[in-house]
């Protein structure tokens, strides 16, 4: 659609919230309310060091990425059987449909769970059911591993064999958890692998990490999204890159106010990288705790930095555009997301 229609400011939410999008950034584990964390508790026997709902909900209080960390390995500590990994995706694609996310690209973290001695085979099967059961929502959704950045290469390596055999069940690989001290450089065997075998790449880059764990992210693992890379607005050359390659940032704003990536929503620069020719997303990274899934994510930040309907269209292209749909499948998504639009 080359003419986005003016859309008066007091329709606008209702149109953020109708419109077809893709969520690229959304770690399964991180979908977890704390209710289903209890309910799992309960069904599985495990001991949670929180008496409640309440208090668990008290303690999502964080100062940073690390802070976040430490409670989201803790609440994932309550899954263990395959059908726990279908109830927990089941409920976030629910979600998703009633966000009118039309596809999901869902990171899942196995090496949190393999340590605990949860089978590899156990998280993919329930979470793969969950993504094809999803079809009847009218959602499409894929699988993207995580490897975990804190551990070691050589520990990566061995989770890519024990998931090779389910090879067909996900689409990519990505890197996430704490990012400082933890470079992408440090996994470039493993993505060489990975790329081998024609997975998708992507890594979390420039989220509280720097420029250059960008640069090296794109140069060294050959990513094709950056997850967050809103750092990358500190590197005019970076920028440009970025804009120029059409790399994809899946941006998660509610995430950068939680974690206190920016101080306060108002001074977010998602406005400055759409400004600057980049392809950047919405998306909600952690929604049980970062306080709203992915409209929300829209609704708020539209409301604080005075985006308007031109900018909504674009996020929700870059969204089907920047997704690794194959063509007619995106030719779909955007049929839908221009008929969205021509009826506002
Ligand atoms: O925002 C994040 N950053 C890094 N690791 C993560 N794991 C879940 N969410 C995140
Ligand atoms: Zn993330």
């Amino acid at each position: 659609m080359s003419n986005v229609p003016a859309v008066p400011p007091e329709r606008l939410p209702a149109l953020l919230a109708a419109m077809p999008k893709a969520e690229l950034h959304i770690h399964v584990e991180g979908s977890l309310e704390p209710e289903l964390i209890f309910q799992l508790a309960r069904r599985n026997g495990v001991r949670l060091p929180y008496a409640s709902v309440e208090e668990l909900r008290r303690a999502y209080a964080f100062s940073n990425l690390q802070s976040f960390l430490d409670i989201y390995y803790a609440g994932a500590s309550v899954l263990l059987r395959e059908q726990d990994f279908y109830d927990m995706a089941w409920a976030y694609l629910q979600r998703a449909q009633a966000d009118n996310v039309l596809r999901a690209e869902i990171f899942f973290d196995p090496q949190t769970h393999t340590a605990r001695g949860v089978p590899m085979e156990t998280v993919i099967h329930g979470l793969h059911r969950a993504c094809q059961d999803a079809k009847q929502l009218g959602v499409d959704a894929e699988l993207i591993l995580c490897f975990l950045r804190h551990l070691s290469e050589e520990e990566a390596f061995d989770t890519l064999e024990q998931a090779l055999p389910l090879r067909d069940r996900f689409i990519g690989v990505g890197l996430d958890s704490s990012e400082l001290g933890h470079p992408p450089e440090k996994f470039a065997r493993v993505f060489a692998k990975c790329r081998q075998q024609g997975l998708h790449l992507v890594a979390h880059a420039g989220e509280e990490g720097p420029p250059a764990y960008v640069w090296s992210a794109l140069d060294v693992l050959k990513v094709e999204r950056i997850d967050h890379g809103v750092q990358s607005a500190q590197d005019p050359a970076l920028m440009k890159r970025l804009a120029d390659e059409h790399i994809p940032l899946t941006v998660c704003p509610l995430s950068n106010l939680k974690l206190r990536v920016f101080p306060k929503l108002e001074q977010h620069n998602l406005r400055e990288l759409l400004d600057a020719g980049l392809v950047a997303t919405v998306n909600s990274d952690d929604p049980a705790y970062f306080g709203g899934y992915v409209n929300a994510n829209f609704l708020e930040t539209f409301a604080a930095t005075g985006l308007d309907a031109q900018h909504a269209y674009r996020l929700a292209r870059n969204s089907f555009e920047g997704s690794f749909a194959d063509a007619s499948a995106k030719k779909k998504y955007l049929e839908r997301l221009d008929a969205a639009f021509a009826a506002a």
